[in-house]
Order: C-alpha cells, then sequence, then structure tokens
C-alpha cells in the first residue's frame, strides 16, 4: 500500500533518481503525492512530472509533507534543508540516505522532527535494492520501511551505530563487487582470453551467480561448484592463501566505515 501524504526527495542525483525510479515503478508513494527538490532537472525528475509529481514547487507545498528524504552529499545539507524547515509541518518525519551523518548531528541542525535514517542501494530503480534502516522513533521507522520495503531487501538495525558497517557492506558493496568483476576479467585476459571475451565472461557469471544465489547458505553455493580435488578448489585456495581474501575484505569494510565516520 502507498505510502498516505505528500513525500518530499531533497536531491535527485544518482541515488536520489533511484529512489525516485522505485517509488515510480513499485507505486510505494502516489505519483500525485510526490515533491521533488532538484536544481536542475534529471531525467526520473521529468518522469515523474510526466505521472503528476510536483518538482520544485512553492515552498508552501511542504505544509502537509508526511516525509521529507534529504539525498544531498553530506557537505550539503546544512545549507539545502534550513530554508525548508519554516515550512513543514509537525507531521513530518525526515530521513536521510546520507552517509556517515548521524541522527544527533541532523537533530541539532533541524530542530524536533522525529528523524530516520535509510541507507538503499541504487538497485532501488529497479525494485530490487537493499536497504538498512534505522530511528530511534518507531513512526520514523515504521516509514522508513514503508518507503523502501517495497524496492528493497530491507533490515532493521537495533542501533544507529551499526549504519556505519551496513553502509560499508551494502551501500557500497556493488563497487566492490564490479571491482571483482573487473579482477575476474583480467585473470581470465592473464591466462589467454583476449579482453572482449574475459569482459563477456566475468560479467555474465557475475550475473549469473546473483541470480543462482537463493537463500541457501554461501558454502553450500561454494560447494556444489568446488568439487574436492578440482579446478575450482585451487581456484578458491589460491584466492584466499593465507586469509588473504577475508583480511583484504575486513580491510576494505573498515576503510569504509572509518571514511562514513569522517564525512559524518
Ligand atoms: N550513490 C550511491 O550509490 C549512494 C549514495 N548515498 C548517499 O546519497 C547521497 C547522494 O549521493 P549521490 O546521489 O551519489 O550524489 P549526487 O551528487 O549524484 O546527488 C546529489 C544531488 O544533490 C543535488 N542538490 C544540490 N543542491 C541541492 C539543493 N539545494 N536542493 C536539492 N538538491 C540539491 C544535486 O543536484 P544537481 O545535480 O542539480 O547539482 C545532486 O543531483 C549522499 O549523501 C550519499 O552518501 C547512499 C547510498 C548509496
Ligand atoms: O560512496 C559513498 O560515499 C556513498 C555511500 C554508499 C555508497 N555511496
Amino acid at each position: 500500500m502507498a505510502v498516505s501524504g505528500p513525500v518530499v526527495l531533497v536531491g535527485c542525483g544518482r541515488l536520489g533518481s533511484a529512489i525516485l525510479e522505485g517509488w515510480l515503478l513499485t507505486g510505494a508513494v502516489a505519483p500525485a503525492d510526490l515533491i521533488v527538490l532538484t536544481p536542475s532537472e534529471k531525467p526520473a525528475s521529468e518522469a515523474a512530472r510526466a505521472r503528476g509529481a510536483r518538482i520544485n514547487p512553492e515552498p508552501e507545498a511542504l505544509r502537509d509533507a508526511r516525509a521529507v528524504v534529504i539525498a544531498v552529499k553530506p557537505a550539503m545539507w546544512r545549507t539545502v534543508m534550513p530554508p525548508l524547515l519554516p515550512f513543514l509541518g509537525d507531521q513530518a518525519v525526515i530521513l536521510s540516505v546520507m552517509a556517515g551523518v548521524t541522527a544527533p548531528t541532523l537533530a541539532e541542525g533541524l530542530g524536533g522532527w522525529p528523524i530516520g535514517r535509510v541507507m538503499p542501494t541504487t538497485g532501488v530503480s529497479r525494485g530490487r535494492g537493499v536497504a538498512s534502516v534505522w530511528a530511534a522513533d518507531p513512526a520514523a521507522r515504521a516509514l522508513g520501511r514503508a518507503l523502501f520495503e517495497p524496492m528493497a531487501e530491507t533490515v532493521d538495525l537495533p542501533d544507529e551505530g551499526l549504519m556505519d558497517a551496513a553502509t560499508a557492506v551494502a551501500g557500497s558493496g556493488a563497487a566492490y563487487v564490479y571491482a571483482f568483476t573487473e579482477a575476474l576479467a583480467r585473470g581470465g585476459q592473464a591466462a589467454g582470453l583476449d579482453k572482449q571475451t574475459a569482459d563477456v565472461l566475468a560479467r555474465a557469471t557475475l550475473r549469473s551467480a546473483a541470480d543462482s544465489m537463493g537463500d541457501d547458505a554461501l558454502e553450500t553455493l561454494i560447494a556444489r561448484i568446488a568439487s574436492p580435488g578440482g579446478s575450482t578448489r585451487a581456484g578458491l585456495d589460491a584466492l584466499d592463501q593465507d586469509g588473504r581474501l577475508t583480511t583484504a575484505l575486513r580491510e576494505t569494510v573498515a576503510a569504509a566505515v572509518r571514511r562514513n565516520r569522517e564525512m559524518g
């Protein structure tokens, strides 16, 4: 069921556009309830306008807003949000999808509205994203879930401190998977494949692996492919020789967590 009442999206960049496309695709928000604030028109905002959304209306239109989703860069919210606040009513909930910026920091800059945080992936644009949700206020948490569940596999975080880790794993994770795909292709090239063939094989393999993943244990999935004493086992042993894959990913996530904290 669509969230009732106007929903304001502040920022229509890479993630904001993906969120808007996801809402239009899934009907999580009725187009007539969508208000988008964006300095420049984007394909997603034009598509939303064509379906009945209001793009950059007069600020009085924010008066009945049920939710305000902040999707600007972490360095921008302190200048973007204050001019909007005098127009928000008491019923509004503020949801931030910004990496790193904590709820206490937002509350200090924004005042008394309930605040929630959601960390989505851009896969929401096709209704197949991932989203981590946290809010101290139960109504803000419920609204965060209602807005993102239709287009994302959604997890509730028990405390805000985990948001940086969730961001490092899920918000950033697709980029790591793409980096892995690139490295797999270069491995194929080093073994004799031409670049184009190696790229096609690596990409298609990642797509196929994602499609086949389901909910089985990851060890089970690996065991289905890696016959004892076979070539996959030999490859896996090299991949995690002396725990280097495990170490690399632990350090990858830790570095992203650190950066999220710095940005907040
Ligand atoms: N990209 C991703 O995969 C993810 C991003 N995030 C978070 O999402 C947020 C946005 O990131 P991303 O979409 O990548 O960044 P982008 O730079 O693509 O988008 C930011 C948008 O903010 C807009 N903006 C600037 N000033 C205003 C204003 N006054 N009013 C309304 N909008 C404004 C810009 O508009 P214009 O284009 O017209 O200049 C721009 O499109 C960040 O805080 C990031 O941490 C979280 C998870 C995943
Ligand atoms: O890289 C970033 O800062 C954001 C956070 C998660 C994905 N993109």
